[in-house]
């Protein structure tokens, strides 16, 4: 694990934080002073969903639909997943508004390094998989799918590495696997030098006892689902229960919550996408090229799995995407318009949001 420099990093210390920083409850009192309009015909008006085929399977999913306002500053995404909660997809709205309604954050770079995402695809299909990433030197495995087993994620994390013999190599369980589960599949990949395990089991109390036990074996834990839906984005790194951080700009409320929680934090982030159009990536560029610190490659270079996107697509290029706002193209949101049913559906999404924001 030559690449983190985490191995001597001592656990995070007790941080004291509130629910909700002061910084977010700023920001978003910009709603109540109108810069940002919350009346549901106007934002219905203002939404435009479209249907973005992906090229390999991700997420159980062939297809993401995708919601887009344009704003005062530019264009916002709101892509919660479809099986979300109103609750939670109405802080994914927050960050789409503000996006589009707001300035963004200055940034200190004005490009971001991002990881290959690899689904958990058969290991003769990694290759073609790989090769939609131009020049990125680290690649993120999905692990622990439902209906496969240990071997099945040996095997494709083994055609990485024997593809790419100098990558930064992290696999991502998605919470998939119990402590005991966790602790025999990072023994099984650990010949394959793993920069870190993202969200090897679901639960904080799990994640502890699991970095407990792979302190031996210096292998960093990632925490993603137990801050993006944790009721405290903040307990995971109080509980010493991660080495870093996984953000995303949309389930965190938006780029200036995010920076927020990852200063509250003190824990190395790395920034990454929902599988979003190229409009949502620029969002997460935006937090990526806002943050003070970025040592790892950041899980923004999902682009490449879209067939489809809603403007020239913000992929990777030697490595790296562009800190930029990204403008639809009125004839890709044409194109890829979703169907008159999925855009009713989405308007009743808005509108069951709307008083949770
Ligand atoms: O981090 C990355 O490399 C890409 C983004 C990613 O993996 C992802 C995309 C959509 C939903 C969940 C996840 C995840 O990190 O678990
Ligand atoms: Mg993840």
């Amino acid at each position: 694990m030559p690449h983190t420099g985490l191995r001597r990093r001592a656990p995070v210390a007790r941080v004291s934080v509130t629910q909700g920083s002061s910084l977010t409850r700023t920001v978003w009192q910009a709603c109540e002073h109108g810069r940002v309009d919350l009346a549901y015909e106007r934002l219905a008006d203002r939404m435009h969903v479209v249907s973005l085929p992906l090229v390999t399977r991700f997420r159980g999913v062939d297809v993401r639909e995708v919601a887009l306002f344009s704003g005062a500053a530019g264009w916002g995404e709101w892509s919660p997943f479809l099986e979300y909660g109103s609750e939670e997809a109405a802080r994914w709205l927050r960050a789409a508004l503000e996006d589009a309604d707001l300035e963004r954050p200055a940034a200190v770079r004005d490009r971001v390094p991002v990881n290959a995402t690899l689904p958990a695809v058969a290991p003769d299909a990694v290759a073609a998989v790989l090769a939609r990433y131009d020049g990125c030197r680290t690649v993120k495995v999905k692990v622990a799918e439902a209906g496969q087993v240990l071997a099945d994620d040996v095997a494709r994390v083994a055609e990485v590495r024997a593809l790419l013999p100098d990558a930064r190599i992290r696999v991502d369980a998605n919470g998939g696997w119990g402590v005991d589960e966790a602790e025999t599949a990072v023994r099984a990949l650990e010949r394959f030098d793993l920069e870190y395990v993202e969200q090897p089991c679901a639960t904080v109390p799990e994640l502890a006892e699991l970095r407990t036990r792979l302190h031996r074996l210096a292998i960093p834990i990632a925490a993603d689902e137990s801050v993006r839906k944790a009721e405290d984005p903040l307990l995971v790194a109080r509980a010493g229960a991660a080495d870093v951080l996984v953000v995303k700009a949309q389930p965190l409320g938006g780029v200036r919550a995010a920076l927020a929680i990852v200063a509250e934090a003190g824990l190395p982030a790395v920034v990454s996408s929902a599988l979003d159009s190229s409009v949502g990536l620029s969002m997460g560029a935006a937090l990526a090229g806002a943050l003070p610190e970025l040592p790892f490659d950041c899980g923004l270079g999902t682009g490449a799995l879209l067939a489809a996107d809603v403007a020239a697509p913000l992929v990777p290029v030697g490595g790296s995407i562009p800190v930029t706002r990204v403008v639809p193209l009125e004839a890709l949101l044409t194109a890829n318009a979703a169907s008159p049913e999925r855009i009713d559906a989405w308007r009743a999404r808005l509108a069951a949001c709307l008083p949770h924001l």
